[in-house]
């Protein structure tokens, strides 16, 4: 067997999403790894080591060769822009990247937009020809507009329940977000026959998308 293969894996809503591909694909990995505090999970008989990271921590670690690969999602992908390769649209965790409003939004003068991703937000409005004051926020984005921090937020919907629950709106879909398999330039490499034949599992169980007739 070749060498050990370095995933940094997303805790959190992901990893379970994740871990049902990888068994799917005859990957026996843990499926729940929230209930311990180990943070590195050896997997020798797959040849492989899980690296547990935060979400937005994973393109950072295989950009700098110490996990080979990694999943993320598209949206952490966009806004942290790291020097890595996309291999896969994995299909999982699919949402959207969307401009939220309170249902009566109108420009004003000074426009404020609260978000979790201030450099993919800047760009799109830049991009517009909107000028806007992007905040960044780290979670709860939701709260923003309710209690006049902002009078947009950009965030992900999923099902639109927390809008619903919020009174907000979704002014417009800006991207379609899923998480993807990402891989250091050099692993690629290096560790290109364990790599390829991950995709290759992984490839043959990706689901396919719905179709949501209006
Ligand atoms: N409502 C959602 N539905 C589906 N996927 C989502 C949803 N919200 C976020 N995601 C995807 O899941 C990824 C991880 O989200 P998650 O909520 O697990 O972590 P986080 O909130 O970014 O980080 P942390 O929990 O460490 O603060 C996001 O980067 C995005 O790709
Ligand atoms: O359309 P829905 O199905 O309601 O999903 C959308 C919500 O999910 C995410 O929040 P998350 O649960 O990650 O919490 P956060 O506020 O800490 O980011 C996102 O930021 C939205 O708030």
């Amino acid at each position: 067997m070749g060498e050990i293969l370095k995933v940094a894996m997303p805790k959190g809503r992901i990893y379970t999403k994740a871990a049902a591909l990888f068994r799917q694909a005859g990957l026996a990995i843990p499926l729940d790894v929230d209930d311990s505090r180990k943070l590195v999970v050896p997997l020798p008989e797959m040849g492989m080591e899980f690296i547990l990271a935060k979400p937005v921590d994973v393109p950072t670690y295989v950009e700098y060769g110490v996990a080979d690969i990694g999943i993320v999602g598209k949206d952490v992908l966009l806004e942290e822009d790291r020097d890595v390769y996309e291999l896969l649209d994995l299909g999982i965790a699919r949402c959207r990247m969307s401009i939220i409003g309170l249902p009566n939004w109108e420009p004003g003068i000074q426009q404020r937009v609260a978000t979790k991703y201030p450099n993919v937000a800047s760009q799109y409005f830049r991009e517009q020809g909107q000028q806007v004051e992007v905040i960044k926020l780290n979670g709860s984005i939701e709260l923003a507009p309710l209690i006049g921090l902002a009078d947009r937020i950009v965030d992900m919907v999923e099902t639109g329940q927390t809008l619903k629950d919020n009174g907000l709106v979704e002014m417009l879909s800006i991207f379609e977000i899923s998480s993807r398999l990402i891989a250091n330039r050099v692993s690629y490499r290096m560790k290109n026959t364990q790599i390829q034949e991950l995709c290759d599992l992984l490839q043959k169980v990706i689901p396919v998308p719905e179709i949501k007739i209006k």
